[in-house]
């Protein structure tokens, strides 16, 4: 990766902005940049520290053969990116998808060491991503590839090295295979490699809502900021995986009005809001949320942009750009997603006042919960759910406020208080191990 100069960001940026092209805006690893730069940059951030937390410190590119089902052989293209070990084990998600890249798994590694240190657990970042596309895969074929893709990483992960965990398209099962491999390696049963494990062996209660969990305790603290109540909030959430669907029932389990929920292939929308459990029992019948009784189709493309109180974009990144950051209505945006929002996107939203819940904070309570399952792995003894939703509720509320006095401190919005929070708490700990010795 060429170095770039250090031109003070906020000149640089101000330069560029008119002239990104919408590839160029849409680039995740270029976004997660500018973001670092503008957050190094009022930190006073030290020239040389700055280099050192810019760049991931290890990208691992892997291709993966596997035999399918009809007999022929396949090779995949995989990545895992560690961003940074400073403040202990590289973490993060895995992603199945046709479109990953590794610019974008780059990106996610780094947003996953700040968003680690925003909410102040002993974890660096990581991220990785096989390009497939697991709609059109059997089990077996997703097993065979989950399998020799850990493989081919056996020396570069580990409980006390790397710990990956789900991401989009990858769930429980996954991390499952992704243990048992890693363990016949070992020679034993190593629970602590990943998590978003299945409970019964070694997952943390909670862990499979904890994402959606966090999500639903900053909107309640920003309510709370904005002087807002969940019974008169209108909710639209876009996605409803594993993200989507936890915070889209957990707001409603609380009173907030969900009245649009957004997927790939269409929406739903209802003014007098949408039953969610319902509609998770309609989709367990179905498979699909086409078609639900109670609510109207709608446009998945318009959905963002219709009027609500709190927008949770919990799909994927992108989606909120310079194309359509002008027609959003939204009060409260909480992003559900990584990367959800351009940095161009970010300034629109400024200048219409909308409250930003940054990824790195808003979506942090997944990571949050797998810590809490690296702990219980570890020692052997597990916690009650209830146990794990008051640590992961304490962290979470302890973080936003964090962030908000960052924000009032240094005159920023929250997402660059945010970088800012977390870039200070790696400088600290890579320049007090020397990490450049
Ligand atoms: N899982 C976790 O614990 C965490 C996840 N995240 C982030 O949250 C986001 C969602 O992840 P997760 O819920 O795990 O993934 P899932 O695979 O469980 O769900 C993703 C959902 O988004 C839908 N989707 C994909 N693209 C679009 C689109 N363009 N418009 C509307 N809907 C879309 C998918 O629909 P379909 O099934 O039809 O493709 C699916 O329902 C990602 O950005 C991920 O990085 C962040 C923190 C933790
Ligand atoms: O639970 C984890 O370790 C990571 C989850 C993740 O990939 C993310 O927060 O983006």
């Amino acid at each position: 990766m060429a170095e770039e100069s250090l031109v003070p960001v906020t000149e640089r940026k101000r330069n560029t902005m008119q002239t990104l092209t919408l590839e160029q805006e849409t680039n995740p690893w270029e976004a997660q940049a500018a973001r670092f730069d503008e957050a190094a940059t009022r930190l006073k951030l030290d020239a040389g520290i700055w280099k050192v937390l810019r760049y991931p410190s290890r990208e691992i590119i892997v291709h993966i053969p596997v035999s399918m089902d009809d007999g022929s052989i396949e090779v995949f293209t995989g990545y895992r990116v560690q961003h940074s070990v400073a403040r202990g084990p590289a973490k993060g998600g895995i992603r199945y998808a046709p479109d990953v890249s590794l610019d974008e798994v780059r990106a996610l590694a780094s947003w996953m060491t700040w968003k680690c240190a925003v909410v102040n657990i002993p974890f660096g970042g990581a991220k990785g991503g096989v390009i497939c596309d697991p709609k059109k895969m059997s089990q077996g074929e997703l097993e065979r590839m989950t399998r020799r893709y850990t493989a081919s990483l056996i020396e570069f992960i580990g409980p006390e090295k790397d710990v990956p965990a789900p991401d989009m398209n990858t769930n429980e099962q996954t991390m499952a295979w992704i243990m048992d491999t890693y363990s016949m390696h070992m020679g034993q049963t190593v629970t602590s490699v990943v998590t978003g494990k299945p409970v019964n062996i070694g997952g943390s209660r909670g862990r499979r809502e904890a994402t959606g969990r966090g999500v639903s305790i900053v909107c309640d603290q920003a309510l709370k900021y904005l002087n807002m109540t969940p019974e008169s909030t209108t909710v639209i959430v876009q996605g409803f995986g594993n993200v989507g669907s936890n915070s889209a029932k957990l707001l409603w389990d609380k009173g907030y009005k969900v009245i649009g929920i957004g997927e790939y292939d269409g929406a739903l929308f209802n003014p007098n809001g949408i039953d969610i459990s319902e509609l998770l029992e309609y989709r367990a019948r179905h498979g699909v949320i086409h078609g639900f009784p109670g609510a109207d189709a709608a446009d998945k493309d318009d959905l963002l942009t219709r009027k609500c109180d709190v927008l949770i974009p919990a799909a994927t990144e992108n989606v909120i750009t310079s194309k359509n950051a002008d027609r959003i209505k939204a009060r409260i945006l909480c992003e559900g997603a990584n990367g959800p929002t351009t940095t161009v996107a970010d300034e629109i939203l400024a200048d219409k006042g909308v409250f930003v819940i940054p990824d790195i904070l808003a979506n942090a309570g997944g990571v949050t919960t797998s810590y809490f399952e690296w702990v219980q792995d570890r020692m052997g003894y597990f916690w009650t759910e209830d146990e794990v939703n008051q640590r992961l509720e304490r962290i979470m509320i302890d973080s936003f406020d964090d962030v908000l006095q960052y924000a009032v401190k240094h005159e920023v919005n929250n997402r660059i208080a945010a970088y800012m929070l977390a870039i200070d708490r790696v400088a600290y700990t890579t320049k007090q191990r020397g990490i450049y010795a």
